[in-house]
């Protein structure tokens, strides 16, 4: 799905008026009524007191087409306007009229910090105050009467974006944006919404589709997408009956350490549960028997040393006669010496994209000469802490992602970004994933979900395809997992155990959204 810039959507506005055509003030009155629909259905006619405060702009018109919809269905609105300018758009002024034709409670004039409502828990606040034409941080009076709408602790509706909150900027904490419960937001999704730090302000969203001009939705070039269900089945590759183990690659899960087997346990199941026709595990003599008790599908590959990775050419011979498909490495080795020296040997005689994770991550860290080595197109999946030190720090999340884009495209590999939103950076393309759940902040997910992305690339997905559809599928098998053991009960393990119920769920008949 694709992510417009506010820009684009502004665009896409003129045209739809132009080319439908429909005057700006019927496209407003479609907009609006369709989110009052949505309130509707939500609220039921319930007799709550329904608090809208509404801009001097076009959000703020959206905001009065609400307000007359839902008086006109007999709910209990107070309706106020916040006044931080006199500059009218067409289209408030025209429903700041309509609305005085249906109630006698006119709307009321906020200018100031005086005219500030009493507000309680128990109120419905709906926030029609800034869209996508905030132009500067929110500043004076109207500021603090956002600090007044989140101090209630009331929930709050945001119209189009939670009003303070930049689509496509930043907003530094010093700034303040109305800390929405729901935002329901005009035909597409904002950047800054899928952001770590604007998940106080955005709350759960929904987008609402109102009908902008298809042919320029369509053809407009965007770098931001949003996975959804559609963007993985288009990219998954279903299996033929005529096929063997030999057609699905052979993954090799190489790492552990004395104490940190269980890593490389996960992964490699992992990797076969993801569809993978073989899985090696290249571990240190420690791991042997765990390996091999743990996981009979799976051939463990002994390397002399006992407690870490430490391959004399013996061993490595060994890999390169298993010929392995996709390599992964990183997973519980820790960074001794003799490690770092095998993980560099293993770079330079791969050649097919690798997946690379942890502390294999680190240890590019702190020796970035390595980078060079590394096989085009691999995937590396760090979490922020192993991205900084990758990549130095950032000021925000913007800035993080446009580091994350320069590196990726000046070594030619993807990017995994881990967070709430798990983005995939491939050069100048994001990919912000829309499933998973804090229940996945778990020890053992990020082995999971690179065993995942092996077992794709195995099976012949390009590098951005495997990690598009892993990420998807590990925050599926997340999502099933919290429902069946609470987000507090979810364990890496189930999300290998889950992980068939996601790949299941993408060709079963979806119901309709409720
Ligand atoms: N995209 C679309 O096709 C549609 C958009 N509509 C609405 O139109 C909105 C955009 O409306 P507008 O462009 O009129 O702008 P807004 O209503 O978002 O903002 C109102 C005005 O506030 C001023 N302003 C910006 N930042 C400020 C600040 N920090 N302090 C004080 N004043 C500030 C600007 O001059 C702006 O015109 C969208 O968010 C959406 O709600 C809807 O009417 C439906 C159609
Ligand atoms: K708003």
């Amino acid at each position: 799905m694709k992510i417009f810039s506010s820009a684009q959507l502004q665009k896409a506005d003129q045209l739809t008026v132009e080319r439908e055509p429909i005057a700006s003030i019927d496209l407003m009155e479609r907009a609006a009524t369709t989110v009052f629909q949505e309130i509707h259905q939500r609220l039921q006619g319930a007799p709550i007191p329904i608090k809208i405060f509404c801009g001097i702009g076009n959000n703020g018109g959206d905001g009065l087409v609400i307000a007359r919809k839902l008086i006109e269905h007999g709910y209990h609105v107070t309706t106020y306007i916040v006044n931080y300018s006199d500059r009218r758009s067409k289209d408030f002024l025209i429903n700041y009229d309509r609305i005085k034709n249906v109630t006698k409670d006119w709307p009321i004039l906020i200018k100031g910090k005086n005219d500030f409502p009493t507000l309680t828990r128990n109120d419905f606040i709906v926030d029609a105050m800034f869209g996508l034409g905030l132009n500067r941080p929110v500043s004076g009076w109207t500021k603090d009467l956002i600090e007044h709408i989140n101090a209630a602790e009331a929930f709050t509706l945001s119209i189009d974006i939670p009003s303070g909150l930049f689509s496509d900027q930043a907003l530094a904490e010093e700034h303040a944006a109305i800390q929405a419960d729901f935002t329901l937001t005009f035909q597409s999704l904002k950047t800054s919404f899928l952001l770590p730090q604007s998940e106080a302000y955005v709350g759960d969203f929904q987008i609402v589709d109102i009908g902008l001009d298809r042919d320029f939705l369509q053809t407009a070039i965007v770098h931001k997408f949003f996975i959804t269900r559609e963007e993985v089945i288009k990219r998954y590759k279903p299996r033929n009956k005529f096929s063997h183990k030999g057609m699905y690659g052979h993954v090799a899960i190489i790492g552990g350490s004395l104490g940190k087997m269980g890593s490389i346990v996960l992964a490699t199941k992992a990797s076969l549960v993801g569809g993978a026709g073989l899985a090696t595990a290249f571990v240190p003599q420690c791991g042997i028997s765990i390996l091999q008790t743990a996981l009979p599908e799976a051939m463990v590959v002994a390397v002399a040393s006992h407690d870490h990775l430490k391959a004399d050419q013996k061993t490595m011979d060994v890999l390169s006669d298993l010929q392995p498909t996709t390599v992964c490495f990183g997973m519980g080795t820790g960074q001794e010496q003799a490690t770092i020296d095998t993980f560099h040997h293993i770079l330079k005689n791969t050649k097919n994209a690798m997946v690379i994770d942890a502390d294999g991550i680190n240890i590019l860290a702190a020796y970035p000469i390595m980078l060079k080595d590394i096989p085009a197109k691999s995937v590396l999946t760090p979490h922020p802490k192993e991205l900084e030190r990758l990549i130095g720090s950032w000021v925000d999340d913007f800035d993080k992602l446009k580091k994350t884009k320069e590196f990726s495209k000046l070594h030619d590999l993807v990017v995994l970004i881990k967070g709430a939103h798990t983005v995939v950076v491939d050069g100048d393309d994001l990919y912000f994933n829309s499933t998973g759940n804090p229940g996945m902040a778990t020890a053992g997910s990020g082995d999971v979900l690179a065993g995942i992305i092996s077992s794709l690339i195995a099976q012949d997905y390009i590098s951005k395809d495997a990690a598009i559809i892993a990420v998807y599928l590990h925050g599926k098998a997340g999502d099933f997992a919290a429902d069946k053991v609470s987000m507090q009960g979810v364990m890496a393990s189930h999300l290998v155990e889950y992980l068939g119920e996601a790949i299941l769920d993408l060709f079963k008949p979806q119901e309709p959204k409720t």
